[in-house]
């Protein structure tokens, strides 16, 4: 079996990771995200003897993930200071000759989820993070969806609460979903940090109330056969049941689907792959790069 390697690349912290073609991931590292030179120093170290035969990136971004573009490989317009238009596989290329996968990270947590997770054996998924930011990315057909670029689901507009006076933390949008929803706006709304808000707080009614229409969108639009949902907000496991239960009063029986009825604890899950839902994304990638290769 081929020795993988995987990289999740994260605009706070980077993680490097070695892993097989079944999604065991074997040895892990992580370092802070600092300059391009300094951190991709560190992933050059980190693989220099692994023998590695792909190398899949899972990305903050925004990225160009559209091969054959001039710019495919790089991070694009990311406000972090050094990293903007720096071309990740580029970099990994010079150093190691094996096909390099490159995605979102929630791109390629999907296709880990999809690879070897909760959505294992279905057609389509969504995954969506609710973390520092809210991402989402999804297969659909089997396939990862690209376009233009790559989706920004966490960006869409949401019905505001009508209990929500709070302006929103999305530099670019203000009270777009991940401006409402995502963990800093916890923080900045009630004055608390998001863990520790007691289970019963309102915020949680808040939360699920701007996580179920996202949700909505998601599942009128795509049609996914699960949703997978993780990220730093999604430890609070009472979310669980207050979104799917939401989720069911929004569509309001539009949508007939025993998955959108009696089976959405099914429907709606946390990540099969636990805490490893990003870095054995990185090694899915790695994975289909390979296979990717041989085709
Ligand atoms: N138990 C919790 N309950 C509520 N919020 C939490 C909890 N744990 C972490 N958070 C919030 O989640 C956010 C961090 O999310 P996460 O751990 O997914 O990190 P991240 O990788 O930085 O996020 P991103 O994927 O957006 O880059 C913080 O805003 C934090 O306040
Ligand atoms: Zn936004």
């Amino acid at each position: 079996m081929s020795i993988l390697g995987a990289i999740e690349a994260g605009g706070t912290k980077f993680v490097c990771g070695i892993g097989n073609e079944d999604g065991t991931v074997v040895e892990r590292v992580s370092f802070p995200t600092t300059t391009p030179e300094e951190t991709m120093g560190r992933v050059f170290e980190f693989f220099a003897d692994k023998n590695v035969s792909a190398i899949g990136v899972g990305s903050f971004g925004p990225i160009d993930p559209v091969k054959g573009s001039p710019t495919y490989g790089s991070i694009t317009t990311t406000p972090k200071p050094h990293w903007s238009n720096f071309n990740i596989v580029n970099a990994l290329k010079e150093r190691f000759p094996v096909p390099i996968g490159f995605d979102t990270d929630v791109n390629g947590a999907a296709l880990g989820e999809y690879t070897w997770g909760a959505a294992q054996g279905l057609d389509s998924c969504l995954y969506i993070t609710i973390g520092t930011g809210v991402g989402a990315g999804a297969v659909v057909s089997g396939e990862l969806i690209h376009g233009l670029s790559h989706p920004e689901m966490g960006h869409i507009y949401v019905r505001r609460h009508p209990e929500d006076t709070y302006e929103g933390t999305c530099p670019y949008h203000g009270d777009c979903l991940e401006g409402l929803a995502a963990g800093p706006s916890l923080g900045k709304r009630w004055g608390v940090a998001g863990a520790e808000l007691t289970p019963d707080h309102p915020a949680w009614e808040m939360e699920a109330y701007y996580l179920a229409q996202a949700l909505m969108n998601y599942v009128l639009i795509l049609s996914p056969q699960r949703i997978v949902m993780g990220g730093g907000v999604m430890k609070q496991e009472q979310l669980f049941p207050m979104i799917r239960k939401k989720l069911q009063e929004l569509l309001a029986g539009y949508v007939q689907h025993p998955s959108l009825g009696d089976q959405i604890d099914e429907f709606i899950v946390p990540p099969g792959l636990g805490d490893n839902a990003g870095l054995c994304g990185a090694l899915a990638l790695a994975k289909l790069a390979l296979a990717e290769e041989a085709n």
